[in-house]
């Protein structure tokens, strides 16, 4: 039986003012029954972490090396000593904005690993892949890219994100994310073996809201969410938090 993961990304979103919302998310969820986990701006992972409690700290990206001369970038190795237990990785903002192909990725995923890090490996398509019938191609070659050999079913967690569902209010309806949540678990049990495959979480992500989650989560293969803006506000996250902990 996989143990739910609600996965909190803040983004380029959160100052040390906005810490009361982890200490009252740390009071609502504290007898939550799944896996809390917030991803805040890298300077505010420490002082989530020092807070204790429920919500567990993470990051939303790593370099490939451990250290080095790489003005600006920060290592695995860091994110842990600073208290993350998770990175995010290959989320779509990343692979649009900063150019990250499969393989910076997969070397990534590595380094989280090697770090003692859960690596969240984000896939999903754009709406032009989905109308165009490549959903399921495009989540195979991202998938097949960008997790390397290693899977161990507690280091790797994966998050599903259609491109066109994140920060929208558009979201697949069920029958699409179960599709997607089958495939994948079918490729992790094909590639890593049952055992891992079936241990491996994986998370929809792209508009989780209080309102959709009990029927998101009710979905065939659906371990939890990646979830952006409604994870900003305790009580909203809260009710997430609640609705994956049955
Ligand atoms: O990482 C989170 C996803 O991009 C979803 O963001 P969203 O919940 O704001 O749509």
């Amino acid at each position: 039986m996989r143990r739910k993961l609600a996965a909190g990304n803040w983004k380029m979103n959160g100052l040390q003012a906005n810490l009361s919302e982890v200490r009252t998310l740390n009071e609502l969820a504290k007898d939550a029954q799944c896996d809390v986990l917030l991803c805040p701006p890298a300077p505010l992972i420490g002082a989530i972490a020092a807070e204790g409690g429920v919500v567990k700290a993470g990051a939303q990206d790593c370099h490939t090396a451990v250290s080095g001369a790489h003005t600006g970038e920060i290592s695995a190795e860091m994110l842990a000593d600073a208290g993350a237990k998770y990175v995010i990785l290959g989320h779509s903002e990343r692979r649009a904005d900063m150019g990250e192909t499969d393989t910076i990725v997969r070397d990534k995923t590595q380094a989280a690993w090697t770090a003692g890090l859960v690596a969240i490996v984000c896939v999903g398509e754009t709406l032009d892949q989905r109308e165009a019938a490549n959903t399921l191609d495009i989540i195979g070659g991202q998938l097949a890219g960008s997790i390397p050999d290693g899977a161990s079913g507690l280091n790797l967690v994966v998050a599903y994100e259609p491109v066109w569902a994140i920060g929208t209010g558009l979201t697949p309806t069920t029958d699409q994310i179960g599709e997607v949540h089958d495939f994948i678990r079918t490729r992790l049990e094909r590639r890593f073996g049952t055992g891992v495959g079936r241990s491996t979480r994986i998370l929809y992500g792209g508009s989780m809201n209080p309102k959709n989650v009990t029927e998101i989560a009710a979905v065939s293969n659906v371990d939890g969410g990646l979830v952006g803006g409604a994870s900003l506000k305790a009580a909203d996250f809260n009710v997430i938090v609640q609705a994956l902990s049955t």
